[in-house]
């Protein structure tokens, strides 16, 4: 699937502004944005809900939003799930699933059929004789999910499926998805602004900002490499650090902050130099001892909050530079003491202050 130039704007405002997107086939994209970002607003002019003011889609060599030619909503061969699932109310759960096998051309009884096998690759099998309302929202969810790849549609679409969710379940649900989508062959757009979905999902993220797409790699390269501090600080950190750079030490900076000295990757290409602020990952970050001798790579602090998180336990320290928070060590340590903490250059990134 291939978007080039989508544009959409609501009086004023802008909410797309010229996005370019292309998804391999078989491919799991995701998109992760603020609230606000425009990503509703692309997935339902894909969706063909809506129309864009301006740009293409093109499934393969397929035009589907050209000019002045727009395939209707019901011939894209998409299919889509919704954040508060959209079931039919007076339908029985297999009545749902059979509905997107409507267009087929196809004896009842080989639409039951697949509407019957679609629910058991959810795991609802058994329970297709059911309302809607008669089930829990997870299951309401697995239906949608059901019905959304009876008619093995060429692209999936997924807005926030599992915001309505409590942790467990989303938890587990995520993974069927993951396994449902890539055992379908579709290709498949999800939409979140939950960065840590988008990781456990996507071969490959887009991230939005204001209507525009300001970075697109897989999850490894946007975690590692993220292009500016709003895409840092969209995808996780414990926090930031003020520092001076002083000098360079192989592939990192050399970061005065106060009176310690960590390295740090340079956030942008061309490199840093002066005053930075350096963004740090929770994963660089580790407690040791205050009492621990000096060492290069080290920032001294004092712990002000921790939170048992089972495996361990997550600190927040108190810096002169800073505050991080999600500081991990195993064992809980004592609030208001004294610590070091040891960082880890590669989860350092420094852009300019
Ligand atoms: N029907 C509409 N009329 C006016 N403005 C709209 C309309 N739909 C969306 N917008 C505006 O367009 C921008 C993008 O909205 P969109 O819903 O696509 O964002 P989003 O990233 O999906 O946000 P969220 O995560 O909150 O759903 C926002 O500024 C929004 O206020």
């Amino acid at each position: 699937m291939v978007v080039r130039g989508a544009t959409k704007r609501y009086g004023r405002a802008t909410a797309l502004d010229g996005v370019d997107l292309e998804i391999e086939p078989g491919r799991f994209m995701v998109l992760l944005g603020p609230s606000g970002s425009g990503k509703t607003t692309l997935l339902r002019g894909i969706a063909g809900i809506e129309a864009f003011d301006d740009g293409t889609v093109h499934f393969g060599d397929t035009p589907i939003s050209s000019g002045r030619t727009s395939v209707p909503a019901e011939r894209r061969d998409v299919a889509m799930v919704f954040q508060d699932y959209a079931l039919w109310p007076h339908m029985t759960v297999a009545q749902n699933v059979e509905y997107a096998l409507r267009r087929r051309s196809l004896q009842g009884s080989a639409r039951r059929s697949l509407a019957a096998t679609a629910l058991e690759r959810v795991g609802l099998d058994g329970l297709g004789a059911r309302y809607p309302h008669e089930l829990s929202g997870g299951q309401q969810q697995r239906v949608a999910l059901a019905r959304a790849v009876v008619a093995e549609p060429a692209l999936l679409l997924f807005d926030e499926p599992l915001s309505n969710l409590d942790a467990d379940l989303r938890e587990r649900l995520r993974v069927e998805i993951s396994t449902l989508a890539r055992s379908s062959g579709a290709t498949s757009l999800y939409i979140t602004h939950d960065q840590s979905e988008a990781f456990a999902l996507a071969d490959e993220i887009a991230v939005l900002r204001d209507g525009r797409v300001v970075q697109r790699g897989t999850p490894e390269e946007v975690y590692r490499h993220p292009v500016n501090p709003f895409v840092a600080g969209f995808t996780g950190l414990a926090g930031a650090v003020e520092g001076t750079v002083t000098g360079v030490a192989g592939p990192y900076a050399v970061v005065r902050v106060g009176d310690d000295e960590i390295l740090a990757r340079p956030g942008l290409l061309d490199g840093v130099s002066g005053d930075v602020r350096i963004l740090v990952r929770p994963t660089a970050t580790r407690l040791v001892s205050g009492d621990a001798p000096e060492a290069s790579g080290h920032l001294a602090g004092r712990v002000v909050d921790i939170a048992f998180r089972g495996r361990g336990y997550d600190h927040v320290v108190e810096t002169a530079h800073g505050r991080l928070a999600g500081v991990f060590a195993e064992r809980s340590w004592r609030r208001d003491v004294g610590c070091r903490i040891a960082l880890d250059p590669d989860g350092c990134l420094a852009f300019p202050a």
